[in-house]
């Protein structure tokens, strides 16, 4: 082959459509009620406001907050993709403003028994989410669970969401200590962001990731990057008395803002991402695999 012919070669390969794949992002948490939920979904929002297509994968197994907060009940969840041989869009339910989520429902604790066939099945099924979203949010149960464990593994792009309450701070430090003794976490490959909820200063937000990080580096050689806070908030509280959500309720208060600014930071601090954007199917292949 000659020089001109490797160059027009060269040319093709970027000229070339590569298959989208969407970026997945966990959140998780050490503890439960520490606002999880409610970051996931106004996220999902701020994200949708910038044009950015967003699916939510509720992995929780607890409450079902997401569907409550998006105030919009699903028919199906995964066990019907798995079980009943539903397309997965077919399990898509939309919320407001254009987020749609998917609920993990009880398909979450059959994917402990799956066959390879079934695993094929479904990873296949999922592959169609990085055609149709730009972003997939995955909402994980709080805590150390194996389940919760396995999703943040298989995902290289954690938000980690903390409150200043001591309770909080040790229930982060309890899960980070678990992941990073696992075999199976990969450290390198992991992008771990710690998000301070019900803060009433940004000095207190960089002080719940100052004293996570200064443990999570001294004790077990990892790192934390800082994603930024939000405050305490009264109209986020009246907002979920409403069953609404802040960011469109009351999208000048000071908590939606602080979303828009975590989801600007997402988005802008994205460069070493396309290398990390393998995609929902791929998390799932992965899930599977470290069993
Ligand atoms: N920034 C905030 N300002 C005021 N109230 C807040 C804030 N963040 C969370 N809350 C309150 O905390 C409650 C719990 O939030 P959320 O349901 O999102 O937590 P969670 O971690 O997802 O809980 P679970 O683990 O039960 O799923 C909300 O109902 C809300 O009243």
């Amino acid at each position: 082959m000659d020089q001109a012919e490797k160059l027009r070669n060269v040319i093709k390969l970027k000229n070339q459509k590569l298959p989208q794949k969407a970026r997945v992002i966990t959140v998780t948490s050490g503890k439960g009620g520490v606002g999880k939920s409610s970051v996931t979904v106004n996220l999902a929002i701020q994200f949708q406001k910038m044009n950015k297509k967003v699916i939510i994968f509720d992995a929780d197994l607890g409450l079902a907050n997401v569907e409550v907060m998006l105030g919009a009940i699903p028919k199906h969840n995964l066990s019907d993709v798995i079980y009943r041989g539903m397309d997965i869009r077919q399990i898509i339910t939309e919320g407001p403003a254009g987020v749609s989520f998917i609920s993990g429902g009880s398909g979450i604790v059959g994917m402990n028994n799956l066959s390879k066939d079934q695993i094929t099945f479904l990873v296949r099924n999922l592959a169609q989410l990085d055609e149709m979203a730009d972003i997939v949010l995955v909402d994980t149960g709080a805590g150390i669970a194996d389940s919760v464990l396995e999703f943040v593994m298989a995902c290289p792009e954690v938000l980690l969401v903390s409150t200043p309450e001591p309770s909080s701070l040790t229930d982060s430090y309890s899960l980070l200590k678990a992941l990073h003794r696992n075999p199976n976490f990969a450290k390198s490959g992991t992008q771990i962001h710690v998000v301070a909820n019900r803060v009433n200063s940004v000095e207190d937000g960089q002080a719940v990731y100052d004293k996570l990080n200064t443990v999570v580096s001294q004790f077990l050689n990892g790192n934390l990057e800082y994603l930024g806070m939000i405050p305490q908030d009264s109209m986020f509280e009246k907002a979920i008395r409403q069953q609404q959500i802040v960011s469109l309720y009351a999208p000048e208060t000071k908590s939606a803002k602080a979303f828009e600014i975590l989801a600007n930071n997402l988005i802008e601090g994205a460069h070493d991402i396309p290398l990390m954007k393998r995609g929902f199917a791929q998390l799932f292949a992965e899930f599977f695999n470290n069993r």
